[in-house]
């Protein structure tokens, strides 16, 4: 908790002067939140929140290394590793930077928490919730907070039906210090509160940290196809970007839920953990909203088929769907770009898989075989879905070892979904799809075994290795990836021709031998760099695509990307990564300078001329030797 935290909670109300509430006098229902200023296009942030409370997760876990050990429970600074840190000595929980922020946290809320912690240990733990609640039962003892949380949406008559809040009030409340006393049912009705506007956070790689509660994040009402996509940017901040260009002073939503799934599921999804049935437009319409194709130019929906029909449409009925005149390409209503059908075939393809993962999430038994999801998608997941291990996975019900076990199907999900969100999916896809390459990464301690690759890769390289810091990489997702696969992926995407010039006329022979190499052992080392150098560059070229696409990245993060490409070496020049097109299709051109700046970065020696680009080596006799970088223009992008 910061220092001015109770004056940010002070009332359900904004942070950002660039939204506004809407019928702020008509009670939860039809209260939300709308912009007051335009965002012209996917990307463009609308809205950024420093949210009021953030608790911690008790202990550092594998996937992120931020608890309440680890960040100081008052400043929410990160605490130097290196340095003693100072802990409570009650609760030996809570740390802090220094005395200083550990008095501060004191006065103001510790001293009641510290004491009812080490009662609750034993029945609930450190849960995240249970610390929120207490947290919220100390500013509520505050009567303007009190007035202004009571305010905020808590469905208490569903709510306090549930048992376990029931329990945990009656816990909590004879607890209490004097100060801060409240009854059973006052304490029921704070639990009801929390419940209802609280949301997991994370960091800013996507990983869990532990719970946070804003007011100003507690107005912005739920849609199942919403115009803001949110992007923790730090410990406590998060950016929320458009997901449409939105104009000013419509309402904004962002998503309670992984509104991937069909409507039958996220309606269940919505009604047990928030307490209501969704209004949002594709509920009310009971349009069944499953593929859409978003326009690769300008980021606008395409067209939209719902999922009682994506199956019943064979090849040939999906292109009448979506083209009348069938066979012609659909053009875009908002830039006119034409699109073939093929391409939106593609996608097509793409979206059954996404849903065969989908389904997989949720349990296959529970899954209603009603018409809407219908014998064709049980047979399809049948058919062509992946072994049982890696629903697994997805549902968080492997153990880590179950699922390196089962590597190779994993690695098979892994591959599938990093298809996905290159693709032209919807950019609503992509939050869940990277949740749950998060998990496989999480779960299969890919981060690792990246960061080793990643090492192993770099260590052929002709550069000063202290100037490297690889720790770095495992939070660019794209360079991990391409890495990991980087025999594999990479080569398919070029050509790597090796040629040795003639001896006695000095010009250069296409032969693609290596025995013709006196010591094959230096020409491996240089593959090995040349490998290495593509996949940063691929890297370089995936976080373009997304910045400008505005699918994933926000400008906060792809600074810390461009940071961390920076710090491959000291002092390096920055690469610009904004100049390239929104388009999918990249030309080499478009690259020279990046290469340029990579290739010194990584001692390479990069030749070039009219678009073509070759390294130049010199065998054991100095004669030159070429290796040809080609076809990167078809990398399969
Ligand atoms: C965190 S609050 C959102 C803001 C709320 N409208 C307010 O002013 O307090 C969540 C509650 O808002 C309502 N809500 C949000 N999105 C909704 C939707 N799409 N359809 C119906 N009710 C919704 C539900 O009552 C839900 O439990």
């Amino acid at each position: 908790m910061t220092q001015d935290e109770p004056e940010r909670i002070k009332e359900p109300s904004l942070s950002d002067s660039r939204i506004s509430v809407m019928n702020p006098e008509e009670g939860p229902a039809k209260r939300g939140v709308s912009t007051t200023e335009a965002a012209s296009k996917p990307g463009c942030e609308v809205l950024k929140i420093k949210t009021a409370i953030t608790i911690y997760q008790p202990e550092p876990l594998d996937s992120s290394t931020d608890s309440c050990k680890t960040v100081c429970q008052h400043c929410t600074r990160r605490l130097p590793a290196h340095k003693s840190q100072y802990t409570c000595n009650g609760c030996k929980l809570y740390t802090y930077c220094n005395q200083r922020c550990y008095d501060l946290s004191w006065e103001k809320v510790h001293q009641y928490e510290c004491p009812v912690f080490e009662q609750l240990k034993s029945s609930f733990g450190y849960q995240e919730f249970v610390r929120l609640a207490l947290r919220l039962c100390t500013l509520y003892s505050i009567p303007s907070y009190r007035k202004n949380l009571e305010r905020l949406t808590t469905h208490r008559e569903e709510v306090e039906k549930n048992a376990t809040l029931v329990r945990l009030s009656e816990k909590i409340a004879p607890l209490l210090p004097e100060k801060i006393k409240a009854s059973q049912q006052t304490v029921l009705k704070i639990l009801c509160l929390a419940a209802i506007n609280s949301s997991t956070m994370m960091n800013e790689n996507f990983e869990q940290v532990g719970m946070a509660f804003d007011p100003t994040f507690s107005l912005i009402n739920h849609s199942c196809v919403p115009n803001l996509y949110s992007i923790p940017i730090s410990l406590t901040e998060i950016s929320f970007v458009a997901t449409s260009p939105i104009k000013a002073g419509t309402e904004v939503f962002t998503s309670y839920c992984f509104n991937g799934y069909p409507t039958e599921v996220r309606r269940r999804t919505l009604e047990t953990r928030f307490y209501f049935t969704c209004k949002c437009s594709i509920c009310r319409n009971k349009k069944n909203f499953f593929f859409s194709y978003n326009c690769p130019n300008c980021g606008i929906m395409m067209f939209s088929i719902a999922l009682s029909s994506f199956f019943k449409f064979g090849r040939e009925k999906m292109y009448q769907a979506i083209s009348p005149t069938n066979g012609t390409p659909s053009v875009c209503s908002s830039c006119g770009l034409a699109v073939a059908l093929k391409q939106v075939e593609r996608v097509w393809t793409l979206h059954k898989l996404l849903l065969g993962c989908l389904l997989y999430n949720i349990h296959r038994d529970k899954i209603p075989d009603n018409i809407e999801l219908g014998p064709a998608i049980n047979n399809f997941l049948k058919e062509s879905l992946l072994p049982t291990p890696t629903i697994d996975i997805v549902d968080d019900l492997a153990t880590p070892h179950e699922l390196r076990a089962n590597q190779r199907e994993v690695i098979k999900l892994y591959q599938m979904l990093q298809a996905l969100i290159h693709s032209d999916i919807c950019p609503i896809y992509c939050y869940p799809i990277y949740t749950i390459l998060t998990e496989i990464e999480h779960k299969l301690g890919h981060h690792e075994s990246m960061i080793a690759k990643v090492q192993k890769c770099f260590a052929g390289l002709a550069t000063d290795l202290s100037q490297f810091r690889v720790s770095q990489v495992s939070h660019f997702r794209e360079l991990g990836t391409d890495l990991y696969n980087y025999l594999g992926t990479i080569s398919k995407g070029i050509t790597v021709t090796i040629k040795q010039t003639n001896q006695s006329n000095g010009k250069s022979s296409d032969k693609a031998d290596s025995t013709k190499f006196v010591d094959k052992r230096i020409m491996a080392s240089d593959l090995k760099q040349c490998i290495a150098a593509c996949s940063l560059f691929f890297c370089l070229q995936l976080v373009a695509i997304h910045q400008d696409r505005g699918v994933a990245l926000s400008p906060a993060m792809s600074k810390r990307q461009e940071v961390i490409v920076e710090s491959i070496r000291l002092g390096a020049p920055r690469y610009k990564l904004k100049e390239f097109g929104p388009g999918n299709h990249l030309t080499m051109s478009m690259f020279v300078p990046y290469l340029k700046k990579l290739f010194e970065i990584t001692s390479l020696p990069l030749k070039h001329r009219k678009g073509n680009f070759w390294l130049q080596f010199a065998d054991r006799n100095n004669h030159p030797l070429f290796v040809e970088l080609n076809g990167v223009d078809s990398f399969g992008m």
